[in-house]
Formats: structure tokens, sequence, C-alpha cells
């Protein structure tokens, strides 16, 4: 039987470990101990999940059990969710920032090739199906539910915002780039 929580933590450690040493070589200017991306709201989630599975084991054991196969999907998504996210990182290299930027930095071009070329947003996208795998993983039916919801509201709005950037940066281009592709993330087109 797969110890579900421990790899979860494998692939919580490996996610943010993974962001903070391509931060280093791909956003050096802003490295620092933000990279990890363990924001305040975030940490508090995952606790949730954490709670959720310990309690979950305790009182309805017999759902953890029977939840194998989709615990094993769980593992299947994560991985998948890991590497678009992570080509996204590095095929935009030092366009790709952690923080959304409010003013074009010298060298900052528009990316529309590799993973771009079928999505304007793979770095969320590949986050999403992530956490998705995540809570799938620990067989958390109220997470896997919840955290999609609460992403995906999170990701609407920063999108927008974004969008509104790089039009702003790039003008023409962005608007022709995002006629002709989608942005990967359902419900936004
Ligand atoms: C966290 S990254 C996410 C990039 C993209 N939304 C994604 O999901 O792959 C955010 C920064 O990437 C930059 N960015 C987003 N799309 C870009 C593109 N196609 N080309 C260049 N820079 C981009 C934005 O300026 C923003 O500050």
């Amino acid at each position: 039987m797969m110890n579900c929580l421990s790899c979860f933590m494998a692939s919580l450690a490996f996610f943010h470990i993974s962001e903070f040493l391509l931060a280093w070589v791909y956003m050096r200017q802003d490295w620092s101990r933000k990279s990890l991306l363990l924001s305040r709201p975030y940490s508090a989630a995952m606790a949730c999940a954490v709670a959720e599975y310990l309690l979950e084991g305790r009182l309805l054991p017999g759902l953890k059990r029977k939840g194998q196969g989709v615990a094993c999907l769980g593992l299947a998504v994560v991985v998948c969710g890991e590497a678009v996210r992570k080509t996204a990182m590095v095929t935009a290299k030092g366009n790709f920032t952690h923080a959304l930027q409010f003013q074009r930095r010298e060298g900052h071009v528009l990316v529309t090739h590799g993973i771009y070329r079928y999505m304007r947003h793979p770095g969320y996208a590949g986050w999403l199906l992530w956490v998705v795998g995540t809570q799938a993983l620990l067989v958390n039916p109220f997470c896997l539910l919840a955290f999609p919801i609460v992403a995906w509201r999170f990701f609407r709005t920063r999108v927008e915002v974004e969008e509104q950037q790089l039009r702003s940066f790039f003008g023409p281009a962005y608007l022709a780039y995002a006629q002709r592709v989608p942005s990967g993330l359902p419900f936004i087109p």
C-alpha cells in the first residue's frame, strides 16, 4: 500500500525546492526566501489538507484504504503538473518571474514558442494540475473539491491583471498571441 502522506510531503518538498533553485537560475535579481513560494494562505491550505488526511484516516480509515487507485492517479497528475510548470519556466527563462511585473524590465521579451505555443499560462495550468493531484494523492474529498475552486478564482483575477500588463508591454503582438492561443486554464478563454 502506498504511503500517501510521505508521497505528498515528497511532492511538496520537490515543488518548493525546485522553484527556489529555478528562481536562482532565472530570477536571480528577485531571488530571496520568497522564492520558496511558501505564502501564509498557501501554508494554511496545505496544513488543512494534512489535517483532513489525518482526521479522515482516524474516522474513516476505509476511505483512504479503498482510495489507493485515486492516490496513484493523483501521483501521476502531480508529476504531469510539475512537468508542465517546469517546462514553462525553462522555456520562458528570465521572462518568467514569480511576482507579477508592472513595468517592463530590460530584456523582457514575449515568449510564444515551446509550450507557450499551445497555452498562454502553462505555469498556472501546471500548478493547478499539481495542486489537484496532491489532494487526490491524499484521497482528500473536501480539499480535492475546495482547492481547485479557490485556485481557479485566484488565477482568474491574476490572469486578468497579468494580461493587462502584457498588453501594455507588447501591444498588438500580445493581442494577436492571445487571440490565437488559449489560456490553458479551464473556463478562461
Ligand atoms: C508567474 S509568471 C507566469 C507566466 C505565465 N502566466 C504562465 O502561467 O506560464 C508571471 C510573469 O510572467 C510574465 N509573462 C507571462 N506570460 C508571458 C509571455 N508569454 N512572455 C513573456 N512574459 C510573460 C509576466 O510579465 C508575469 O510577470
